[in-house]
């Protein structure tokens, strides 16, 4: 079996009688990228400080490699850390910034430039060292800190909502390099932010956290297409999420309506939450449509038309289509037995994979 680089088992953090984070467990493998994402407060950075060995767990074991580091000090650990403000030292040049550790570690003259240069090259940034850092630009200054944390061979890199400060263009050209590095370096990375879409484009797992807990884990794949629950379904993308029933496996009732559907293993008659992407449906006749809508308003979002409806129900309908609808007129919403997802109430992740293993291998 493959070693887990890091590994948390039971892992709470208290501060001023509050518990930040609960009995937190998950396993890290060497060379993916990872992305805790969650909303602000959840305990996201407290994670990162705990493998890095800034803060010390209440409860639990954190390894690293398979030997237990709780009592180990941040210097003695291979992993480093980009900061949001990446903490690089104004007055001093790329090159100072880059070879700081280094120095202080007294490596010899000679092997640090040979470091900078390669790490600088690694970051395309090579003919920078002269440069200060007033004179980079925000993209630029981010390289300049990984390069940092790269020059001590981490075997983790960690990075706590780097891309947070950058405009909307260079952030997208950032997640593409970061991601390009990573699979270069082969290193792992441990990336935070708050931003789903960010999550989504560069990892290979996500952590779903909230309030201190991990309430899913998986690929993006996994977790836009299966969310376990209304959390998860509302954080990760759009979604339309009414109440049903479970009338039986592959039988849902939700609007009034029974609809064929490609989930089961729950008690006959449980109520349960739907949910269904806008992208996953479409317009259609109201004939042909297996809900109907009245439509309220629509938005153009260039890809899309987004259109808002409300069924007879009064539940909110949103849309994406690339045909418009007309204000107050009623329209049909077609979708697939595999566009409806259900969720149940108060569901763990340990059950809900449980669930669907032994479902799965039932029919
Ligand atoms: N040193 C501290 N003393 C007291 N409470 C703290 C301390 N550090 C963090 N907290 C609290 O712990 C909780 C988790 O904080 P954390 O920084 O891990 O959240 P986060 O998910 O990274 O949030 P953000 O996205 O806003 O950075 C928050 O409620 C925060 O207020």
């Amino acid at each position: 079996m493959a070693q887990h680089i890091i590994t948390f088992d039971n892992v709470q953090k208290v501060y001023d009688d509050t518990v930040v984070l609960k009995n937190v467990s998950f396993e890290i493998e060497q060379g993916k990228f990872y992305t805790l994402l969650g909303p602000s407060g959840c305990g996201k950075t407290t994670i990162l400080r705990l493998i890095a060995g800034f803060i010390e767990a209440d409860q639990g074991d954190i390894r690293l490699e398979g030997k237990r580091v709780n009592d180990i000090p941040a210097n003695k650990r291979k992993v480093n850390t980009v900061f949001q403000d990446y903490a690089l030292f104004p007055h001093l040049n790329v090159f100072d910034n880059v070879a700081f550790g280094l120095t202080i570690k007294k490596m010899p003259k000679m092997e640090i430039e040979k470091k900078v240069k390669d790490v600088l090259r690694m970051v395309q940034l090579s003919g920078f060292e002269d440069r200060e850092i007033s004179e980079m630009s925000g993209g630029q200054r981010q390289r300049v800190a990984i390069a940092r944390a790269l020059a001590n061979e981490p075997e983790v890199l960690l990075l706590d909502e780097p891309l947070s400060a950058l405009d909307l263009k260079l952030r997208t050209d950032m997640q593409y390099e970061l991601r390009e590095l990573q699979q270069r370096l082969g290193i792992t990375f441990i990336f935070v932010t708050h931003d789903q879409e960010e999550a989504l484009a560069m990892s290979d797992e996500i952590f779903v956290l909230n309030k201190g807990e991990i309430i899913q884990s998986g690929t993006p794949v996994d977790i836009y297409d299966e969310p376990i629950n209304r959390f998860v379904a509302d954080f990760i993308g759009e979604s339309n999420i009414v109440d049903g029933l479970m009338v039986e496996d592959n039988v849902v009732q939700f609007v009034g309506h029974q609809f064929e559907c490609v989930d089961g293993g729950m008690r006959p008659n449980e109520p349960i939450e739907v949910m269904i992407r806008p992208e996953d449906m479409s317009l259609t006749t109201v004939e042909k449509g297996k809900l109907i809508i009245k439509v309220d308003s629509q938005l153009f979002r260039g890809v899309h038309y987004e259109i808002v409806g409300y069924d007879a129900e009064g539940n909110e309908w949103v849309v994406h289509s690339t045909r418009k609808a007309i204000e107050g007129t009623e329209v049909g919403l077609f979708f697939e037995p595999e566009d409806i997802h259900v969720m149940r109430f108060n569901e763990s992740e340990e059950d809900f994979d449980a669930r669907l293993e032994s479902y799965e291998e039932e029919v």
